[in-house]
C-alpha cells in the first residue's frame, strides 16, 4: 500500500498559520508526525523569512533526498513539481544521483525533463514506481488534500495510485483547517467516456 508523506517548510511569516491547531506542525526543528502508519508529516524551521518560491525549493530539495539510485519516480507537476524536477536535473548531472527514471505527470514535467537529460517512461513501460513526489492545492490538519488545479488531476492520480510512496511537498500558504478552505473550485477530472453520466452524478452532489 502507498504511503503518503508530507513535507513543509514552516514560514515565520505565514498568514494561515492562526488557523490551525496548535498541533499541526508545531515545531521547533525537524519532527515526524505519525498520524497512520502510513502517513507522516514533516516540518522544517525557517531561519529567516523567505519568498514563497524560496519555500517551494527548500521543501523540493528536503523531498528529493528520498529518491535514491535505481529508483522509478513519478514527476508532479506545477510550480512546486517543477522545483523538485530541476533538482533531480542538477543531481544527476553532477553525478550525485544516477539510473533513475521519471514517469511524468504532464506535457509541462515531460518537457522540463528531458530538457533536463533525466531518463522518462511512462506507466505503460513502467507499472510500478517506487516514489512519485508532488505538490497539492491545499493541505488540510489529516493530511488530506486538494489537487489538481494545475489541470493534471487524473495522470497525477494514476502515478500515484502506481507508487509505493507518494511525499507531497507543499509550502505553508497550502495550510488549510479544513479542505475548500481557501473558496476556489474543486478540481474534477471528467474523462471523455459517458461525461453526459459524470454531470450528472456530479450535480446530484450539490
Ligand atoms: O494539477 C496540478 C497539481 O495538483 C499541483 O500539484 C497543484 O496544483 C499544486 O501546484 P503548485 O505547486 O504550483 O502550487
Amino acid at each position: 500500500m502507498a504511503s503518503l508523506s508530507l513535507i513543509s517548510p514552516q514560514s515565520p511569516c505565514s498568514t494561515l498559520r492562526h488557523h490551525l491547531p496548535s498541533t499541526f506542525f508545531p515545531n521547533p526543528t525537524i519532527r515526524i508526525r505519525q498520524t497512520s502508519p502510513s502517513i507522516k508529516a514533516f516540518s522544517a524551521p525557517i531561519p529567516s523569512p523567505l519568498t514563497q518560491d524560496e519555500l517551494k525549493k527548500l521543501a523540493a530539495d528536503k523531498a528529493v533526498e528520498y529518491v535514491q539510485r535505481g529508483m522509478v519516480i513519478g514527476l508532479g507537476t506545477c510550480s512546486t513539481a517543477a522545483f523538485i524536477v530541476s533538482k533531480l536535473g542538477e543531481l544527476l548531472s553532477t553525478g550525485q544521483l544516477t539510473n533513475i527514471i521519471g514517469v511524468p505527470t504532464s506535457k509541462r514535467t515531460e518537457e522540463q525533463a528531458l530538457s533536463l537529460n533525466i531518463p522518462l517512461s511512462t506507466l505503460d513501460n513502467h507499472p510500478h514506481i517506487d516514489l512519485a513526489i508532488d505538490g497539492a492545492d491545499e493541505v488540510d490538519p489529516n493530511l488530506d488534500l486538494v489537487k489538481g488545479r494545475g489541470g493534471a488531476l487524473l495522470r497525477e492520480k494514476m502515478v500515484k495510485a502506481a507508487s509505493d510512496k507518494f511525499v507531497v511537498v507543499v509550502d505553508d500558504s497550502k495550510l488549510v483547517s479544513g479542505l475548500g478552505g481557501f473558496g476556489l473550485a474543486m478540481p474534477v477530472e471528467v474523462v471523455q467516456f459517458c461525461w453526459k453520466y459524470n454531470l450528472v452524478r456530479l450535480q446530484e452532489l450539490f
